[in-house]
């Protein structure tokens, strides 16, 4: 019979290995669940392979605008429902969770030094100061197969002068579209991405990135994606892109 200690090791390893939000969302409760850690106190802390306290990054902090509030407020409200008796329940949406990192230590192969393997960050989290760089929050309806991000470009992704540099618009609509491949397909990488540029960012607004599902042909996941002003009516950029399904060893080398 397996032991404990190995039976809630393995159930948390099994968890993150699918990251889909049932998936998070499993491993966050596992985490704040004392008989998780009961199994799981005897072990070394030195062998522990997750982050202690992993904060979510995508809550609401002083360097947001009111415009950025006022949406994530709008989808919050979206998130959890009225019956008619009076009572809560869960809605359409659901606020994604967003982490620095999940493994205590990078993995990657033999030859990430161990200075790197320590010190890795989720690019688009890796900037401590509050508004600098991304702030973002993602909204998935799993329902509909489609999310909604909405994101505040900070100063320090200036490309054109007074507007948002285009690798950074890439890299959020890689994040935004991955997170949504993700939720439905389960462990992804980006195979193919292409970007159609409409109109410049201003740095420091609040803009939406909405993406959809395409299609799915066996291991490939197709999505579409646009990214409006808050008011839908200004196109900025439009997007595709192709997600191949991954055996989460492919990013461990094994
Ligand atoms: C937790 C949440 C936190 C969220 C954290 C936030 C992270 C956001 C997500 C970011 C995601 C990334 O940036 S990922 C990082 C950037 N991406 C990468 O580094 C990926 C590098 N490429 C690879 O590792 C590989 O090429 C793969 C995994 C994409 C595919 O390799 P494979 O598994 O061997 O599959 P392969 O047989 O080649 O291809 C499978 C099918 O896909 C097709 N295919 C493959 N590549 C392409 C392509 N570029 N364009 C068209 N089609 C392609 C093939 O023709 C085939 O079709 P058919 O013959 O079956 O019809």
């Amino acid at each position: 019979m397996m032991r404990p200690v190995a039976k809630g090791l393995i159930s948390i390893i099994r968890a993150f290995s699918n990251p889909n939000v049932a998936g998070i969302l499993r491993l966050q409760t596992q985490w704040n669940s004392p008989s998780a850690f009961q199994n799981i106190r005897p072990l070394s802390m030195s062998l522990w392979p997750f982050s202690a306290q992993p904060r979510d990054f995508s809550l609401p902090n002083a360097s947001w605008s009111p415009e950025m509030r006022r949406v994530y407020d709008h989808y919050i409200a979206l998130c959890e429902v009225e019956t008619i008796g009076g009572e809560k329940k869960t809605g359409p949406w659901r606020k994604l969770p967003s982490y620095n990192r999940t493994l205590k230590y990078a993995k990657g192969g033999t030859y990430l030094s161990k200075m790197i393997q320590s010190k890795a960050r989720l690019f688009t989290r890796s900037i401590k100061e509050h508004g600098a760089a991304f702030e973002y929050v993602i909204f998935v309806n799993k329902q509909e197969k489609r999310c909604v991000c909405v994101f505040q470009a900070g100063r320090l992704l200036e490309g054109p002068p007074g507007h948002v540099h285009g690798g950074a618009i890439a890299t959020m609509i890689d994040t935004v579209m991955g997170g949504l491949a993700a939720c439905l397909s389960g462990p992804i990488m980006t195979a193919n991405l292409n970007i159609s540029y409409r109109s410049p960012i201003t740095l420091g607004s609040v803009v939406l990135i909405h993406s959809a599902l395409d299609h799915v042909e066996g291991r490939k996941t197709f999505l579409t994606c646009r990214v409006t002003s808050t008011d839908e009516t200004k196109l900025h950029t439009e997007a595709t892109a192709l997600f191949v399904s991954i055996n989460v060893g492919h990013l461990f080398g094994t």
